[in-house]
């Protein structure tokens, strides 16, 4: 269905619910128009940026300090203050938009919920729609839910975790709202609902429009962001620097950038989270060309490869040095019912992982599920006796451009390989079912980590290196063969039924194509979007 506001030439595609009508009131609709107007230009511009930046990447180019910017690294200053309820941020639950996970997330007994219309989220329109709904309910307080398939009814405790919402990234669009006749950007429509019909409610509340904003590559992009918030607080007559920002620093480049992501974003700052997956992810895929870089299997890059600690103690020092909070990020184990001793060493991962992120001196962490509250917060707790670590100004620590870049060893093996393509195809699967985020092998699967799997396999086929461990050749064959057998293999894990109507074929196919196609795809979830409804 399509209906027109035509004062703003904006179509808004997809079916009228009395949840669309809610959300897309009149006002609604001029305030994404005037965002869409003021800012989609500049963020297509730097969205060539990247893709500028990746030729020089391909020709051989490493990422690096900027020189234009050192002025910024030595100077002193400090990010605006940030807001009472946001100090003490030991333990931060993240989840998608569903109204069952975000009662229960906030519920959960974490400090914070990050509610997900990014890696966790399939945006499907329903689920846009649905999750701003749900997430105005959720600031009101009167989100409620009975679900009928468990005979169980979700409320709100009267103690609640503090609400933080990611939107969609800069590279993702909103093909359900035409403005002018072209998508309006997916990060826009999330930031700008959520913001419209919660800002003033929110103060009122004693608290604030408190976001994530994921995948940046660069403080240019941060800037950008700045001024949209400038640019949005003015419009709803909210006083400047009330929205606050936790940058992700999840991208190789903006790794490089950290200090001038807060300099950009210093009267919006809340500080920075070290989003370990899509890191990992955009390590590989900026320099995927580079014949001195490839990673071994999947589940051989952990936090403990050196480049991964220099990019986390870098983040905290920068963050400390500038008055903002260094978050950590997800561990990727979930609890495994009915076998207790899997679920013990699960358990043992997740409280390692948290360890040292406390012990490191990060100001609070990342789970997946509600069940791993009390581990982060026994290892934060323990280790971190006042509300955050700001005071521990890690001087100590230095991380120059090499030790970023340092490539971490490691083999590839078959299973390695695999698994890439059957967790891949599984995951491709769900999110073209509506569901962003699923337990996989016992581990949480999301975009991010999904992004991992797909490219290294791209990568392994084209690098000379691209050798398993025991001296066989990764070639397009090979993946062929073993794309059958795993395709095979994932129609008797799910069975017949739910392999025919579960988007499984779908799935394969775009993962082939991903693989096979020499021009790499900057996100799956660009080509899989045109698939989504
Ligand atoms: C790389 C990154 O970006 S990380 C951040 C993005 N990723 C995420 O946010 C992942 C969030 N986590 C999840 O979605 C889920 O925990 C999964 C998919 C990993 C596992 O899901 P499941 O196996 O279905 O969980 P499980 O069946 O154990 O859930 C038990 C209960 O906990 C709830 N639950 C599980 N995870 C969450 C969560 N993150 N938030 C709120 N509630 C949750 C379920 O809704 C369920 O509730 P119920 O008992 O009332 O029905
Ligand atoms: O968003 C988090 C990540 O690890 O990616
Ligand atoms: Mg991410």
């Amino acid at each position: 269905m399509t209906t027109q506001d035509v004062r703003f030439n904006i179509n808004v595609i997809g079916d009228i619910t009395a949840g669309t009508e809610e959300i897309l009131t009149p006002e609604a609709l001029e305030f994404l128009y005037s965002l869409h107007d003021q800012f989609n230009a500049r963020r297509k511009a730097l969205l060539a940026n990247r893709n500028e930046r990746q030729i020089r990447f391909d020709a051989g180019e490493k990422p690096d300090f900027l020189k234009e910017t050192k002025h910024i690294r030595e100077g002193d200053w400090t990010v605006a203050p940030i807001p009472e309820d946001l100090q003490d941020r030991r333990v931060e639950i993240t989840g998608p938009v569903d109204r069952k996970m975000i009662i229960n997330a906030l519920n959960s007994g974490a400090k914070a919920f990050m509610a997900d219309f990014e890696d966790a989220t399939s945006p499907t329109w329903s689920n846009m729609i649905d999750g701003q709904m749900n997430l105005k309910d959720a600031v009101r307080k009167t989100i409620e839910l009975d679900q009928s398939s468990n005979g169980k009814t979700y409320t709100l405790n009267d103690e609640t975790a503090v609400l933080l919402v990611r939107t969609r990234g800069l590279h993702l669009e909103e093909k359900h709202i035409l403005i002018d006749n072209e998508p309006m950007a997916g990060a826009f429509f999330d930031f700008g609902l959520y913001l419209f019909h919660n800002a003033a409610e929110l103060l009122a509340r004693n608290t604030g429009p408190y976001f994530y904003l994921p995948k940046l590559e660069s403080h240019l992009e941060a800037r950008l962001w700045n001024d949209v918030f400038v640019f949005a607080q003015q419009k709803l007559g909210i006083p400047n620097g009330t929205i606050k920002a936790t940058v992700l620093i999840e991208t190789i480049t903006a790794a490089f950038e950290m200090d001038e992501i807060l300099y950009e974003l210093r009267d919006h700052a809340a500080g920075l989270n070290c989003g370990r997956w899509d890191y990992i992810f955009s390590f590989l895929k900026r320099m995927r060309l580079q014949h001195d870089v490839i990673l071994p299997d999947r589940s051989q890059v952990t936090m403990e490869t050196p480049f991964m600690r220099a990019y986390t103690q870098l983040c905290i020092q920068t963050c400390h040095k500038r008055n903002a909070f260094a978050m950590g990020g997800m561990a990727a184990q979930i609890p495994i019912r009915n076998n207790t001793e899997a679920n013990e060493a699960a358990f043992r991962k997740v409280a390692e992982d948290k360890r040292r992120e406390a012990l490191d001196g990060h100001d609070g962490t990342w789970v997946a599920h509600p069940g791993l509250v009390a581990v982060a917060l026994a290892e934060f707790n323990r280790q971190m006796p006042t509300p955050n670590q700001l005071h521990r100004k890690r001087e100590d620590v230095q991380v120059t451009a090499e030790d970023l870049l340092e490539v971490p060893k490691g083999s590839i093996t078959e299973e390695g390989f695999r698994m890439n393509i059957s967790v891949g195809v599984q995951y491709i699967a769900s999110w073209l079912n509506g569901n962003g985020a699923v337990p996989i092998n016992h581990l949480m699967e999301d975009a991010a980590t999904a992004e991992i799997s797909r490219s290294q396999v791209w990568q392994w086929i084209r690098h000379p290196e691209g050798k398993l461990i025991d001296g066989r050749e990764i070639t397009v064959e090979f993946f062929k063969t073993i794309f059958e057998e795993e395709m095979a293999n994932v129609k008797t894990i799910v069975g017949e039924q739910a392999y025919r109507f579960g988007h499984f074929k779908e799935a394969g196919e775009l993962f082939a194509e991903l693989t096979l196609q020499d021009e790499f795809e900057e996100f799956l979830t660009i080509p899989g979007y045109g698939k989504l409804q």
